[in-house]
């Protein structure tokens, strides 16, 4: 993880793991808000382009999509040598499979959403597939 985002905020326990790095909870002393930062270790890619370029790709289309309500929020981003750190929205409701299972019956508005996400994903995981475009979704609030 970079030093200097570690100079701005202070990182807590492991969220999960994804192909490209590892995502902790941290929260900013200056403001008390906490974000979730998802941190890759840039060594791990440096032998394969296409994995170099789908990382850089990730930051910047989150970065351009920023906000969208069904994007996962960038607050920042850092880079160093070895690590690039991407301070992310938490998203800690979580995810839309435990959502649906919990709760049998929804309202209209909130099965409207559902199925907006659902679209969303759909052309998110074609588009990732042609290696175009990846979309992180929200998880439901
Ligand atoms: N903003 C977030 N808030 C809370 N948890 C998150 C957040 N982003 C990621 N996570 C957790 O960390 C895990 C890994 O996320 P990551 O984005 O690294 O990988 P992924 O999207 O699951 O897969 P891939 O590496 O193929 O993109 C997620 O499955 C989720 O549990």
């Amino acid at each position: 993880m970079s030093e200097s985002l570690k100079r701005n905020y202070c990182v807590g326990e492991e969220l999960g793991r994804g192909r490209f790095g590892t995502v902790f909870k941290c929260y900013s002393p200056a403001t008390g808000e906490s974000f979730a930062v998802k941190s890759i270790d840039k060594r791990l890619i440096a032998d394969d382009a296409i994995d170099r370029q789908c990382l850089y790709n990730e930051a910047k289309i989150m970065h351009l999509l920023s906000p969208n309500p069904y994007v996962v929020r960038v607050f920042d981003i850092y880079e160093d040598d070895t690590h690039l750190d991407m301070v992310l929205e938490l998203c800690n409701s979580g995810d839309l499979f435990q959502r649906l299972s919990s709760q049998p019956v929804f309202s209209e508005s909130e099965a409207v959403d559902v199925m907006v996400l659902f679209q969303i994903t759909k052309i998110s995981l074609v588009a990732d597939r042609n290696g175009e475009i990846l979309l992180l979704l929200r998880k439901m609030a």
